[in-house]
């Protein structure tokens, strides 16, 4: 970044917290040297260059940005003053509000990327507290951008429901993968041949979605219309359920997002 912002991830060494680490050096946001990461338990051996700690009081004392990567569970233990700084938060469920008064500082934000993060895919909501500057939201921007793609939201509703659309999104496809994989072995195919066809029809329906003005929408509208092996499982795949099961599922992810940012 212009001015060598130095960035902090408490939980830097976590799934998410290691990957946002990640696309933020792949993306020279900031050199390793301005990174201070904390951990609990043993000492991580990744990141050359960067400064880990156990203490994140030290980590917020060192940093203008501090990204807080634990999980909603272990929130409580998170007890720092980070009055005067940007605080981004990636938990599910834990409101702004909560994090203002327990992190001491007004300029808060939520977001809500996920797994894909790793391969620099992931789609990453946000919203900022009214006290966030327009430069705060820039550099909240750039940070998502690093990681895939990004749009700031203006409610908090919207970050509880998407924390079960897009957050737990990469689960859903991954699930619909792992059925299809089950039916063809039950069929008797290699599972060589079952992962590498199932692989390549999730990889391949991503990069159609991606090609501009492609939407899913159409998609299953014109297989249905071709009326052919497709319609015929889509229509068979429909009256098992499958819509009422998509929906109960971001249901229950919704209901869950909201309840954790309570009981945490
Ligand atoms: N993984 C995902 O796909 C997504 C996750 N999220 C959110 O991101 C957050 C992190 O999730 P994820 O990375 O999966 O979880 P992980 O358990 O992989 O990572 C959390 C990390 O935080 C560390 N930690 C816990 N408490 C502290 C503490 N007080 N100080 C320093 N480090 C601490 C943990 O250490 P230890 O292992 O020792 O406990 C662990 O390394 C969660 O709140 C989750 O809701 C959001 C969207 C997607
Ligand atoms: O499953 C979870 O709780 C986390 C938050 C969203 C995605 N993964």
């Amino acid at each position: 970044m212009s001015d060598a912002l130095k960035i902090g991830v408490i939980g830097g060494n976590g799934w998410l917290g290691g990957a946002i680490v990640q696309a933020v050096l792949d993306a020279r946001l900031a050199p390793p040297e301005e990174l201070t990461l904390s951990y609990r338990g043993e000492r991580p051996a990744r990141f050359q260059g960067v400064r880990w700690t156990t203490d994140n009081q030290e980590l917020a004392d060192r940093s203008d940005l501090i990204i807080v990567s634990v999980r909603p569970a272990h929130w409580p233990s998170v007890a720092i003053s980070a009055t005067g700084k940007l605080v981004v938060s990636v938990m599910a469920g834990i409101p702004l509000s909560r994090l203002t008064v327990q992190l001491r500082t007004d300029r808060v934000v939520r977001a809500l990327p996920n797994a894909a993060a790793e391969v620099g895919k992931s789609y990453t909501p946000w919203v900022a507290s009214p006290a966030a500057s327009e430069r705060d939201r820039s550099i909240v921007r750039r940070i998502f951008e690093a990681c895939g793609s990004t749009d700031e939201v203006t409610s908090e509703a919207d970050i509880d429901y998407l924390t079960g659309l897009s957050g737990s999104g990469p689960a859903f496809p991954a699930l619909l993968a792992n059925a299809m994989m089950q039916n063809a072995l039950t069929h008797g195919l290699g599972p060589q041949v079952a992962r590498r066809a199932v692989a390549a029809v999730l990889i391949g329906t991503g990069r159609l979605l991606e090609r501009h003005g492609e939407s899913p929408v159409e998609t299953v509208k014109t297989f249905l219309r071709y009326q052919g092996t497709t319609a015929a499982a889509i229509e068979a795949m429909r009256a098992a359920g499958f819509d009422a099961a998509v929906a109960g599922g971001l249901a229950a992810a919704f209901k869950k997002s909201v309840s954790m940012g309570q009981s945490s």
